[in-house]
């Protein structure tokens, strides 16, 4: 059997089968992408606005984890980028799960609309045939001299330290990234490896630091996904350009990869990093890398790379508090000048427990609601706004959490949930009981009286009004049941 060549393999293990054979009909799936997405924006923010603002987007090419969309005009872009940016991230990424970011741009002349394009390949295969990622050997002697800025950092701009809200969760990370923004290559913080779940920061950071760094103009940052990196290299391998990719990497001052999860199983790609890795740093440089898990639970990266990545600093990003969302939530409903009151922040706070990206999805859906139809937010309206979201995120609270929960606040036995006493100390508690179970979850009203002693329908109507009324009466009382509530649902 013949062996592979090198090249074979990277492309092979870089792009499967179903992937390379659908290349050709790659523009075909941006442009069906795109028409769901389309037909999604308008019926969500309706016609007029829809022809007024996005009916003009034309999508252009994808290049690792970012696609990029097209508009006429800086003002349409804009527009655009500021109220939908972060809800066609979203539907991009729940169209095609690798799209990370939108990136958008005023078109120029030439610029056509995918179907129209010839798609070449893996990386090429970007619709609107745009540079290539690595600079091919014609293309480096076009342009002598600037190996690097194809590699130049594709930073957002929003992702600053400023912009960046710090609180227990992550301010170990934030330290960290701030020391190598401000000193890299210094003893201990290299590598700088980054780690935590999905949409907790860990690219706001990157780019942090990258902005601070290249603020002065001297220092080389090259960021990319681990993602790209390995369509780059294999596009280097393509072009026979390898040794200009090795030598654009090598020439960096700070070379980032984000989401370095992706190379697990992809041994070459890891390989050829782990080269670069080690010029880099013994040449000084810094290196920062992003994963979801820490070096040692990585398990499918090679023995050798996880312990030099080991070897510097490695932060974590830990999920977030309830505080640290709502500092997130304040800070961003200040910027957005649109007024959010606080009942809502919490709300959304209490709600959105997952990760920082979905809790500034849906901000910003609120925050272009208001604008779109200057209506101020309530939580009538947030309610209603963000009624698919909220759904998907409705916890699952059984009744048996609520009664242990309850018991367990109000210092009773949870047998006595069940249990035929009627001393105020137990029926109270059971009364809340049988209310959080009727708001928490779908549970029929006779269902909920099974559970409570095999108790009739009526009995738990009767708590429920109770409870009602007496959280009408007594703050404080209602300040209990808020609580569990809260505790029940965070
Ligand atoms: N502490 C924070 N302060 C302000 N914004 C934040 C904070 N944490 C996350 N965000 C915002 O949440 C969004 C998601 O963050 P980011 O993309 O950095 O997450 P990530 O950890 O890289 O996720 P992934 O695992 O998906 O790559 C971004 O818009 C970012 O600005």
């Amino acid at each position: 059997m013949p062996v592979p060549t090198q090249s074979e393999r990277l492309l092979n293990e870089g792009l499967p089968d179903a992937e390379q054979a659908a290349a050709g009909a790659f523009s075909g799936l941006i442009t069906d992408a795109w028409s769901r997405i389309a037909a999604r924006m308008k019926s969500e923010v309706g016609d007029v606005e829809y022809r007024t603002w996005l009916q003009q987007i034309v999508p252009g090419p994808i290049d690792g984890d970012e696609v990029t969309l097209l508009l006429p005009t800086r003002f349409l872009r804009d527009w655009v980028r500021g109220q939908y940016g972060d809800r066609l991230s979203t539907l991009w990424n729940q169209e095609i799960p690798a799209i990370r970011r939108v990136e958008l741009q005023v078109m120029r002349p030439g610029d056509m609309p995918p179907a129209a394009v010839d798609s070449g390949g893996p990386i090429s295969a970007t619709p609107m045939a745009a540079a290539p990622a690595v600079s091919t050997p014609s293309r480096a002697a076009e342009r002598p001299g600037d190996a690097r800025s194809d590699l130049a950092a594709p930073l957002d701009p929003r992702f600053t330290f400023d912009t960046f809200i710090v609180g227990k969760p992550n301010e170990f990370a934030y330290a960290c990234a701030r020391r190598v923004a401000e000193k890299p290559s210094s003893a201990g913080f290299n590598p700088l490896f980054l780690y935590g779940g999905v949409g907790l920061g860990k690219t706001h950071l990157m780019h942090a630091i990258g902005a601070e760094l290249m603020r002065e103009g001297r220092i080389s940052v090259a960021y990319m996904s681990a993602e790209k990196f390995m369509y780059r290299f294999i596009a280097a391998i393509r072009s026979q350009s390898t040794v200009e990719f090795k030598d654009q990497l090598r020439s960096v001052d700070v070379l980032m990869i984000d989401d370095l999860q992706f190379l697990i199983g992809k041994d070459n790609t890891q390989e050829e990093f782990f080269h670069t890795f080690n010029a880099l740093v013994d040449a000084g440089r810094q290196i920062v890398v992003s994963a979801d898990k820490s070096p040692s639970d990585l398990s499918g990266l090679e023995d050798r790379l996880r312990t030099r990545l080991g070897c510097g600093m490695v932060a974590d990003i830990h999920a977030t508090t309830f505080e640290l969302r709502i500092s997130i939530l304040e800070a961003k409903a200040a910027a957005s000048g649109v007024t959010v009151p606080a009942k809502v922040l919490e709300f959304l706070a209490h709600k959105i427990t997952t990760n920082v990206r979905e809790l500034e999805g849906a901000l910003n859906r609120l925050i272009a609601h208001a604008n779109l139809f200057g209506r101020p937010v309530t939580l009538e309206s947030t309610q209603e706004v963000l009624h698919d979201i909220l759904k998907a995120h409705d916890r699952r609270v059984t009744i048996e959490e609520i009664q242990r929960k309850v018991a367990e606040h109000w210092n009773i036995r949870l047998t006595d949930m069940s249990s035929a006493r009627r001393a105020r100390a137990v029926a109270r508690p059971r009364q809340v009981a049988m209310y959080l179970a009727k708001q928490l979850t779908s549970r029929s009203l006779p269902e909920i009286g099974r559970k409570f002693g095999n108790r009739d329908h009526t009995t738990v109507m009767h708590a429920v009004s109770r409870v009602t009324e007496l959280m009408e009466r007594d703050t404080a009382f209602a300040e209990d049941v808020e609580l569990m509530r809260r505790m029940l649902e965070s």
